[in-house]
């Protein structure tokens, strides 16, 4: 296990958005939280990447207490994440918007930039190696010097892919990676997910597609309500009566 939640909660005034919530993130394998609109998987994952300081409750990653730690800290410790929209600057090229990405790791200071010293200068060398490396890795390396505001939807989820791989993290989350793009597509993004487990990266993602998310996920925890459900295989979750219930006259075949 890489990452554990114990009574993770989440109160915002009267609601509670995430409610008591335990669950592990297995390290090497794809892990994959469900549920209805508005059950909290968000809230779950901005809690976890440290965007939300819980209400009570703890997150713990490699053994070590990381509930108060703000996002940044977190990220330094190898935790990425991607959003649901990605904010990319769209007057500037792919391979730029994921150099700014990877400044996050670097180790001159404004000075250096300033004066461009030679830590500088390598630096930079070392964020554009980096950026064309993860560029190769999501299969993007054809549109590096494109503006990101020319690019397709589905290379955009490539690029946010792209701008979490490059801090070199050792789990992803990736929330709704496959929402607004056709099947095809979502096929691609599946294998994509695929070869980040097969280097080594553990993935935690957010879907609404129900067929990718059976297909794909090793672990799935189903939330409803700010509380977990169910928790198992794609079998154990379909075959689920409470999962089943949540589900109707819900989007579940999305
Ligand atoms: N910052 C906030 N302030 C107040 N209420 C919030 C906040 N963020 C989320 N909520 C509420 O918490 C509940 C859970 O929301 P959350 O966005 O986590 O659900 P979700 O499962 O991600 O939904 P969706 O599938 O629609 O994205 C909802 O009732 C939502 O309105």
């Amino acid at each position: 296990m890489l990452i554990e939640t114990r009574n993770l909660t989440k109160q915002f005034g009267g609601l509670t958005a995430v409610k008591d919530v335990d669950f592990e993130i297995e390290k090497g394998k794809i892990n994959a939280i469900i549920g209805p609109n508005g059950a909290g998987k968000s809230t779950f994952f901005n809690l976890v990447s440290g965007s939300y300081i819980p209400t009570s409750g703890q997150v713990i990653y490699r053994g070590k207490d990381i509930t108060k730690l703000p996002p940044n800290k977190i990220a330094e410790l190898g935790v990425a994440r991607t959003f649901q929209t990605t904010n990319l600057f769209e007057q500037a090229t792919v391979l730029d918007n994921v150099i700014v990405g990877h400044r996050l790791r670097t180790k001159y200071n404004l000075l250096d930039a300033v004066l461009r010293t030679k830590r500088y200068k390598k630096e930079e060398k070392k964020c554009k190696d980096k950026a064309m490396e993860v560029l190769d890795f999501v299969g993007l390396t054809n549109i590096t010097d494109q503006l990101a505001g020319n690019i397709t939807q589905e290379e955009k989820k490539r690029v946010a892919f792209a701008l979490a791989l490059a801090t070199d993290p050792e789990v992803v989350f990736l929330d709704e990676p496959a929402a607004g793009i056709n099947s095809g597509e979502t096929e691609g993004l599946a294998e994509l997910m695929k070869k980040m487990v097969k280097r080594g990266i553990t993935v935690c993602l957010i879907e609404h597609k129900m067929q990718m998310i059976m297909k794909l996920a090793d672990k799935i925890m189903v939330l409803n309500y700010g509380e977990k459900i169910a928790e198992g295989s794609s079998e154990e979750i379909m075959n689920n009566q409470d999962v089943i219930e949540a589900y109707l006259g819900g989007d579940a075949s999305a």
